[in-house]
């Protein structure tokens, strides 16, 4: 779809095709719609980034908490977001051995008794080695520091999930190729 077909879109398949870039927040690309026309993908990213950063500290925290687990129990029975599903098996995390599913839920429960919110980070940008190394990290970040870090992993796992939705095709270049 090329930035005019999402600019033509009513507002309920803007949200129908939008609603999960943020995980189960469709109220962000519900908020963000009022800000057509975009120029483009980079436009939409921007305007929910504003929105994100606009939020008081809570409302950021409830976005984290929107986030399933990596290797949590939704995994393998079928109750993720396709988006999540997806992203998780490309990390690597459908086929782990029995000792890395504990070692990642152990890690993942020791993250939110510490912070309150999941382990959040870009599973299509990291391998499952990477993603251990980083949970085990961050456990020792305080509170703020791991919000900001924790909601710099969600936008750039929106990016990802816009770029999948949006051609980068700069807008008419389909109209110029055809002519
Ligand atoms: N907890 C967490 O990071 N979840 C996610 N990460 C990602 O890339 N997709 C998710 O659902």
């Amino acid at each position: 779809m090329d930035i005019n077909a999402v600019n033509a879109l009513s507002y309920e398949d803007f949200l129908e095709v939008f609603g999960n870039v943020i995980e189960k927040c469709p109220i962000i690309p519900a908020a963000v719609w009022t800000h057509r026309p975009f120029s483009g993908l980079e436009d939409i990213e921007a305007h929910i980034s504003n929105f994100i950063n606009s939020l008081p500290e809570s409302g950021k925290e409830g976005i984290l908490r929107c986030h399933p687990d990596l290797a949590g129990r939704e995994l393998h029975s079928g109750a993720l977001t396709r988006d999540s599903q997806e992203e998780q098996r490309a990390a690597g995390f459908t086929h782990l051995q029995p000792e890395e599913v504990s070692r990642m839920r152990s890690l993942n429960s020791e993250y939110k008794a510490r912070f309150g919110f999941p382990f959040v980070i870009c599973a299509r940008l990291n391998t499952k080695r990477d993603i251990m190394r980083e949970l085990l990290k961050r456990l020792g970040n305080d509170r703020e520091t791991e919000r900001t870090r924790a909601i710099g992993e969600v936008k750039k796992i929106c990016a990802l999930r816009l770029s999948n939705l949006v051609l980068h095709d700069p807008p008419n270049s389909e109209k110029t190729r055809v002519a």
